[in-house]
């Protein structure tokens, strides 16, 4: 039996992560941490200020945090403190939390840390490397879309998207949007839409001389990232305390 808690429980992530969980025969969900008041599936949801003494008393296996980028550096903190390992979909990190996140998790606890948990993302990614491998000569503009209540931007997903372009391709100039005389060279443009419900668009346009190659992935129900979220928290107990990727819990 895996001790699940969530935090970031009352969002649009949390109380999906909590239905799948509270329904997993071989998980028992414990509870969760929000700034927001409420219950998840009938457990207990504590303020975010309540989080070491929630897990001192809960005695979760796993921490699945989908919070925002502040909270969670907190969160991961407190988690890796109280030997609690991690799952963490949070997004919009600066380079410098990614940083404290490392030094609270490597040596301490195990955690899979992805900015996207769905299946066929991780398969998407592993199509662009491949793409950007046979067609880096050709122009490259990334567009993502999103729901009208989304804090971060670009996407997390759009930013590993970028990394792994710069992986195949070397470290090519961005261009965030196009306005004016844009003379193009070889940069790749990143382009970003919100609006309405758009649970999560991506896609990679490989444009050249009479053809164009577009790789693309369309998510229609964010139950996606939180089962692959909650696959991910069935695998991660008892690792070795490193930071995964959701590629090594796929075996991709
Ligand atoms: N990696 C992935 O597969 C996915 C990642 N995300 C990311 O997950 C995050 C959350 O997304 P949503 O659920 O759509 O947002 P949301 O705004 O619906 O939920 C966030 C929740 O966190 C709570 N919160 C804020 N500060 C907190 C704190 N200090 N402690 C505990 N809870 C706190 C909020 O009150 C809210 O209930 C975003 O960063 C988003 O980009 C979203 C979907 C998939
Ligand atoms: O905020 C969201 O909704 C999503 N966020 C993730 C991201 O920033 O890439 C993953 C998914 O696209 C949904």
């Amino acid at each position: 039996m895996v001790k699940v808690a969530v935090s970031g429980a009352l969002g649009r992530m949390g109380t999906t992560i909590g239905r799948i969980v509270n329904e997993a025969p071989d998980m028992e969900l414990v509870g969760g941490i929000d700034i927001r008041e409420g219950t998840l599936f009938g457990t207990e949801v504590v303020p975010a200020a309540g989080i070491d003494a929630f897990l001192k008393e809960k005695k979760p296996d796993v921490l699945i945090d989908f919070t925002v980028a502040a909270a969670a550096v907190e969160n991961v903190r407190a988690a890796a403190a109280n030997n609690v390992a991690l799952i963490v979909g949070t997004t919009g990190f600066s380079p410098e939390q990614r940083e404290v996140i490392r030094g609270a998790v490597e040596g301490h606890v195990p955690a899979v840390i992805s900015s996207n948990f769905s299946v066929g993302v991780n398969i998407f990614w592993k199509l662009v490397r491949e793409a950007a491998r046979e067609l880096g000569d050709y122009d490259i503009e990334v567009t993502e879309a999103h729901h009208r209540y989304k804090k971060d931007a670009p996407s997390g997903t759009a930013k590993t998207i970028l990394e792994i372009l710069d992986q195949e391709l070397g470290g090519r100039e961005k261009a965030y949007g196009r306005v004016g005389e844009t003379e193009r060279k070889n940069e790749i443009g990143v382009h970003v839409v919100r609006g309405g419900d758009i649970v999560g668009d991506h896609s990679v346009l490989f444009a050249g001389n009479f053809e164009c190659i577009e790789v693309s992935h369309r998510a229609y129900d964010r139950a996606i990232f939180a089962q692959g979220a909650v696959r991910a928290a069935g695998w991660v107990k008892g690792r070795e305390p490193r930071i995964y990727s959701m590629q090594e819990v796929l075996g991709l």
